[in-house]
């Protein structure tokens, strides 16, 4: 191979790459020698060797000079599952993801990899080890499950083998370590405001989870390639945690503890709790023109912290060779130290 080809063949885009795990996945693609292409509504951060283009996804012609020579390009765009803001969802997640695809086409990309989520099979009920064969939601919860289900589908039936373009969709499941602003941030917020007292449901409640630095190094050393990514098995999706199924109200325990905060120890019924975030949910959208309020504990968090919901994903362990590389206890370690500033009394 010349040097010229060598260089085509190692040039990425991530979309959304100023994010969260966007950035992770930056830093871990130029460690394995990539030319990296970020594009991101916002320039996040400044890196040697990264070409940032900002602009929105669902302008074609700001996405399109970002992706030319790329061979393979990361969405990891999405609003914040936090947001209620359902016509925003629809547009960046449903129809920038079309326009995605487009110009991923236009530009000769030949490998796109979407970032989409375990929880496009989650409905609120238990879910125990699932495999990738259990069906979308069918009342997801929020508007975020709803549009990432939509984008999901578009990807996946983009695939096409004969025209050389590649898709996959990687559904990792709440996402944590160090930068996460989500998790943890939300965590020592509510903990900060008292509101870390109670716990909701059972206790014995599992989940799986995905340590981002860990499942990066995974995902930019280019094994997002499934081998057997044939014209007879074109479309796929793979679940990816820690694969260390975990008690819940145990992991957000060893969080605030390690951070110095008290464990939740006091007891709420579920059904109890998930209908108060309904009404507060409800409230917060009829009074929307008159004042903003954005409650904690919306419905989406209550039934995950209340429900079994951890997946399996021999899948892609057997079929693009994942390894979740960090232990779960090595994550939560790893993880406390890295947030010295939401420690108690910081
Ligand atoms: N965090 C988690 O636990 C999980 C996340 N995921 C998925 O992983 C992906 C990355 O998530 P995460 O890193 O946590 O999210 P972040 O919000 O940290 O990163 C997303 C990035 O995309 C940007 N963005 C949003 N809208 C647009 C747009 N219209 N055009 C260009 N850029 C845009 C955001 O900018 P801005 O911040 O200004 O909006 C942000 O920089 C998402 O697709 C998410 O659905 C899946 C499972 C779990
Ligand atoms: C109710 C409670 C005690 C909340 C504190 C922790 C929560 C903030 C997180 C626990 C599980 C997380 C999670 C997500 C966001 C943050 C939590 C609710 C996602 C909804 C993020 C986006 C996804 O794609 C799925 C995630 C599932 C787990």
């Amino acid at each position: 191979m010349n040097s010229g080809v060598r260089e085509v063949c190692k040039r990425c885009t991530v979309i959304g790459g100023s994010g969260f795990l966007g950035r992770h996945l930056v830093e871990k693609l130029l460690e394995r020698g990539y030319i990296v292409s970020v594009f991101d509504i916002l320039q996040g951060f400044e890196l040697p060797g990264v070409t940032f283009h900002v602009g929105d996804l669902c302008d074609r012609q700001a996405l399109l000079p970002a992706l030319q020579g790329a061979s393979v390009v990361f969405h990891c765009a999405s609003p914040s599952p936090a947001s209620d803001d359902r016509a925003l969802f629809h547009r960046v997640n449903v129809e920038g993801t079309r326009t995605v695809l487009q110009a991923c086409r236009e530009a000769g990309v030949q490998r796109l990899v979407l970032t989409s989520s375990a929880s496009v099979v989650f409905e609120g009920t238990d879910i125990k080890n699932a495999s990738e064969d259990l069906p979308y939601a069918r009342r997801p919860i929020d508007y975020y499950t709803e549009t990432k289900i939509q984008q999901e589908k578009l990807v996946l039936e983009a695939c096409d083998p004969g025209r050389g373009f590649l898709t996959v969709a990687i559904r990792p499941h709440g996402i944590f370590g160090p930068r996460d602003p989500q998790l943890v941030p939300i965590l020592v917020d509510s903990a900060r405001r008292g509101k870390m007292k109670f716990i909701i449901g059972f206790t014995l409640n599992m989940i799986t989870l995905a340590y981002s630095p860990a499942l990066l190094s995974w995902r930019a050393e280019g094994r997002v390639r499934p081998r057997e990514l044939t014209p007879s098995c074109p479309r796929q999706a793979y679940h990816i945690t820690n694969d260390e199924p975990v008690r819940f109200w145990e992991f957000l325990s060893r969080l605030l503890v390690g951070l110095g905060y008290e464990a939740p120890r006091y007891h709420l019924p579920y059904r109890l709790v998930y209908g108060l975030a309904l009404l507060l949910w409800l409230l917060a959208v009829l009074l929307r023109p008159l004042l903003t309020f954005r409650p904690t504990f919306t419905p989406m968090r209550v039934a995950l912290a209340g429900t079994h919901h951890y997946y399996s994903c021999a899948r892609a362990k057997q079929e693009l060779g994942y390894r979740p590389l960090v232990s779960l206890e090595e994550a939560i370690t790893q993880t406390v130290r890295s947030y010295p500033h939401l420690r108690l009394g910081a």
